[in-house]
Parts: C-alpha cells; sequence; structure tokens
C-alpha cells in the first residue's frame, strides 16, 4: 500500500490566536442589564410616531411543512416560505419580531401542516400573540404530484408552484387567496392555420389567484388539484416527467389536435374558474416562452363573480 502522504505541516497559531490575528478583542466591561425584565424595551415605546403602519413583520422564512393532497403523494414535506405580518397604530415604535417565528416553532414542534384550517388558526393566534387588531401570513412552497405516461402509465414526479395568503382581521374575519402556477404545452393556432406542416409550439405558464369562499371545505376539496386541472385540462397538452415513444405520439397529436393562443389558455381555464363553487373571485395569467421569439407572449384576465356583471 503506498505510503500515506504526510504535508509538511507548518505550525499555524492556535484558533484564539488567529481570531486576535484577524481582529477579535476581549469583551469590554458590562454596564447594561441583561435580565430581560431590566432591559429596555424599545419596541414597546408609545409616542405619536406619526403614522400607523399597514404591514409589520417578517419575510424570506423558509421552514419545512407538511402538505396534504387528493394527488400522489397524500402527503408530503414542502419547503414553505412565509412572510407574517401585522399592522401597527402611530402610537407603536415596534412590533415584537421574535413572536412571528416563537409561533411557527410552536407549530412545527406539533407538525405544521399548510393546510387553509391550520394557517386559519395560526393567523389569529398570531394577531393575539402580538397584540394586534389583525395579522396576515403568506406561504409559497413547491407542490409535487405524480404524473403518469399517458399510454405507458409510467410514474414520475411533476411539480406546481403554490401559495396560500390569510389574512384575519378582529372585526373582518379571514379573507384566503390561493394561487398556483403550473406549465402547460400550447400549440399555436395561427402557426396550424397558415403553414402546410408543423406548428409552432412551447410551454406555458398558467398562474391562477383565487379567493376561496368563505365556506369553503378543504375536506370535501383539494384546491391544489382543481386549479392544475383547470389548467391542464385547457392546454394544447399536458407536461409529463417520464415519455416512452408511445407516449409522445400522444402528446405530440394532443397539442397538435389542440390549438391554444395565450388568450385562449385564460379565457378557457376562467371559465372552469367560473364554475368552481368555491372561487368567489379570480385571476388568471398565461405566459408562453414563444419557440419563435425572444420573448414571451401574455395574456390575463381578472374576475369577480360578487360583481357578475361582465357576462
Ligand atoms: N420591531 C422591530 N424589531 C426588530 C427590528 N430589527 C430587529 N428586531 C427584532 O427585535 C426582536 C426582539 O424584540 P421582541 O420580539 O420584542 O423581543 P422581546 O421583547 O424580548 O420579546 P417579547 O417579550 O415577546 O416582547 C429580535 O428578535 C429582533 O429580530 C426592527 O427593525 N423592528
Amino acid at each position: 500500500m503506498d505510503k500515506i502522504k504526510t504535508f509538511p505541516k507548518k505550525q499555524l497559531p492556535n484558533k484564539a490566536q488567529r481570531h486576535k490575528l484577524f481582529g477579535s478583542v476581549e469583551p469590554g466591561p458590562k454596564t447594561k442589564p441583561s435580565e430581560k425584565s431590566k432591559m429596555a424595551d424599545l419596541q414597546n415605546t408609545r409616542k405619536d410616531f406619526l403614522f400607523d403602519l399597514d404591514a409589520v413583520g417578517i419575510a424570506n422564512v423558509k421552514h419545512p411543512i407538511s402538505v396534504k393532497s387528493n394527488l400522489i403523494p397524500a402527503t408530503q414535506t414542502s419547503i414553505g416560505t412565509f412572510q407574517f405580518s401585522s399592522s401597527i397604530e402611530k402610537a407603536s415604535k415596534g412590533t415584537n419580531m421574535s413572536r412571528f417565528t416563537e409561533q411557527l416553532t410552536l407549530y412545527h414542534e406539533t407538525g405544521f401542516t399548510a393546510d387553509i384550517k391550520t394557517l386559519k388558526e395560526f393567523t389569529k393566534e398570531l394577531a393575539d400573540r402580538l397584540k394586534q387588531k389583525d395579522a396576515k401570513l403568506t406561504v409559497s412552497f413547491p407542490w409535487f404530484f405524480e404524473r403518469r405516461g399517458p399510454q405507458s402509465g409510467l410514474a414520475g414526479m411533476n411539480h406546481a408552484d403554490a401559495s396560500i395568503t390569510v389574512s384575519y382581521d378582529q372585526l373582518k374575519g379571514y379573507n384566503v387567496t390561493a394561487s398556483l402556477s403550473a406549465l402547460i404545452t400550447t400549440l399555436c393556432p395561427c402557426s396550424k392555420e397558415i403553414s402546410e406542416y408543423s406548428a409552432h409550439n412551447q410551454r406555458g405558464n398558467v398562474s391562477m389567484e383565487i379567493k376561496l369562499t368563505d365556506d369553503f371545505d378543504e375536506e370535501k376539496a383539494d384546491w391544489k388539484e382543481s386549479l392544475l386541472e383547470a389548467a391542464e385540462s385547457n392546454a394544447s397538452a399536458r407536461i409529463h416527467p417520464v415519455l416512452k415513444r408511445p407516449d409522445e405520439k400522444m402528446v405530440t397529436e394532443q397539442a397538435y389536435e389542440n390549438p391554444r393562443f395565450v388568450e385562449d389558455m385564460v379565457r378557457l381555464v376562467a371559465a372552469d374558474l367560473y364554475e368552481m363553487p368555491f372561487a368567489e373571485k379570480f385571476k388568471v395569467t398565461c405566459r408562453n416562452e414563444e419557440s419563435i421569439h425572444m420573448h414571451d407572449a401574455i395574456a390575463s384576465v381578472t374576475y369577480d363573480k360578487t360583481n357578475d356583471n361582465t357576462l
């Protein structure tokens, strides 16, 4: 066996000496209290600080969450990116920021599932913990779901980007919006119509945001599955992780049989959301990464069923 090489061992200063060499200094004299009850509490100073603030809190908080679904897998761990806030009055200097992550940790310790019921409880409890009249939570996460080849039945994992925003107000109650962005295939109707053969086609991204009705019952419907189906079922074709040649033939011909402009996509998805009982208001956006341009094609529609006057 080869002799293990030993590098010339230059004797380095020890770690404490290295820190000193790079500027660390000894602790100075301690004159201020370190006992919490005796410490200054600037955040809770009450004066006229000129403006009420709409939102004060923390953002870009990454944390593991559990996600339930009607699709496979029924439960998964994902990475939630959170934003938490509440309003504060002008008489208050600041919020108590440690309480946001304090509560997130408490929920995590009992298995934090990002479902609507739990997130509503969390947001109300947060307002109470902050002693504020309102609180708002947004959590965004990748949601994975099994997708099988249309002919081979070979399974793989696709994902869509999901997001839930819960606003709680002591007087107004809850406002919950759910969003999903899903990838699809679109094939251009004009390109198909004018060409002797072929048609340009590309990946499209359909983003849907819905305001959930107050009576939405997630025991009866998985909003993620419903929005995914609204995007994919109206596309030229669905996207798959595993496609054998028989699968590829099917999705290629299906795309050609179902040409869609971006305008067609948002209108067709809007029709499905219009018929979705728990979607009170919605916005649909489609962005196509056009395969014949350096730019994207976009379209969007916003609709409020409570002002049902445009149909
Ligand atoms: N309001 C506010 N807090 C900040 C800011 N920057 C840092 N902090 C936070 O102040 C926190 C400590 O304040 P509090 O959460 O009120 O801590 P505390 O008073 O010991 O805790 P409570 O007893 O729950 O009020 C730290 O976690 C910091 O993150 C800021 O710009 N505004």
